[in-house]
């Protein structure tokens, strides 16, 4: 398999939803992601009727026009009850005269069901075909897939496309109601991706992040080090950030360390949902309750794997310090 070993690398699209997926599961990789829009890149005709097929067509096009590695995804949704359709035309169901109409594609789809009374539940999944291309005409493909079933009416605000009437397996929300970051986790482009990987080892190396204290270099370490898919944010404690002085409650502390990891983890191109692991240390045990209201409004849904140490910290006035490690595959 070839290696991408570049700095920058253009994702050939045109939309915008396929496009802000696309750079977050790259964040980690330190690459610059570049759009057609960047270069305005016609969009090419999609003749082909399979998904490999048309990204193919996509990446060359963008990676001959721009000589960059170009990235493409075609993708779509299939129904089983519509023996797979509308598959490789999943975006022609919402053309209109004056342009792409969801609402109208994801009703279209639904009566197709109705009209042949498919049964409950309608089972469908969305497929993502990624090519990459360089411009001597070498590519490499990957496809991804997420199950699910169809629901309706539509559901939620968030996502593109057909999410809101997309239910992705083990979830009872829709795509468009999920966290974004939750369904770049789980979504046919994130498993895609998983396997495109492997043409990055090279860009995997490790990044060290600074917060900006004096200590780092006299301690040795880093607010967090970023490699691969991984985040290690530091130990945090809870300072308030405009005067720097520790707070007297626990809570008070506990919500500004919250804060600042999850800067630092948006800073890294993560997130929240991306912890796997927290691990706490309190001075004193009885501030487990007090600090309930802070913990399960951040973690309650993330549920990483947790440890609570009580023990004494390097200043007095601090009375919580966590640490969390990320991870986006
Ligand atoms: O609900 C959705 N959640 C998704 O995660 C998703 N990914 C793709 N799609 C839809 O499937 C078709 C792909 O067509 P497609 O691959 O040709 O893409 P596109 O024409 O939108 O952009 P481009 O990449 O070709 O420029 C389009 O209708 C997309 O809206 C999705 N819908
Ligand atoms: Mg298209």
């Amino acid at each position: 398999m070839r290696k991408f070993t570049g700095d920058r690398l253009l994702f050939a699209t045109h939309n915008k939803g396929k496009l802000e997926e696309m750079r977050a599961l790259l964040a980690p990789f330190g690459i610059t992601v570049l759009s057609n829009d960047d270069f305005g890149l016609p969009e090419p005709e999609e003749t082909e009727t399979t998904f490999v097929g048309n990204a193919r067509i996509k990446a060359h096009a963008a990676a001959k026009a721009t000589g960059l590695p170009a990235l493409s995804d075609d993708s779509g949704i299939e129904v089983d009850a519509l023996d797979g359709a509308p598959g490789v035309y999943t975006a022609d169901w919402a053309e209109t005269p004056t342009g792409r109409d969801f609402t109208l594609a994801m009703t279209r789809t639904w009566d197709a069901c109705e009209k042949i009374a498919a049964p409950l539940p309608r089972r469908a999944r969305f497929r993502s075909t990624l090519v990459l291309a360089w411009p001597d005409g070498h590519d490499e493909v990957f496809e991804g897939k997420a199950e699910g079933q169809l629901v309706w009416p539509m559901r939620g605000a968030h996502g593109h496309g057909y999410d809101p009437m997309f239910q992705p397996e083990g979830y009872d929300i829709t795509f468009a109601e999920m966290d974004p970051a939750k369904k770049n986790q789980i979504s046919h482009r994130a498993d895609a991706f998983r396997k495109l990987v492997q043409c990055f080892e090279a860009k995997m190396a490790r990044q060290n992040i600074s917060g900006g204290s004096p200590y780092e270099p006299k301690l040795g370490y880093s607010r967090a080090v970023v490699q691969g898919g991984w985040c290690f944010v530091a130990g945090t404690t809870g300072a308030d950030p405009v005067s720097k002085a520790f707070p007297d409650s626990v809570l008070d502390q506990a919500r500004n360390t919250l804060a600042t990891i999850k800067a630092v983890l948006e800073g890294a191109g993560f997130s929240m949902a991306d912890v796997v692991r927290a691990n706490y240390v309190i001075t004193d045990a009885a501030y487990v309750e007090e600090i309930i209201p802070a913990l399960s409004k951040t973690f309650g849904e993330i549920r990483p794997a947790a440890m609570m140490i009580v023990a004494g910290l390097v200043n007095p006035a601090m009375k919580i310090e966590i640490e969390v490690t990320a991870f986006k595959g």
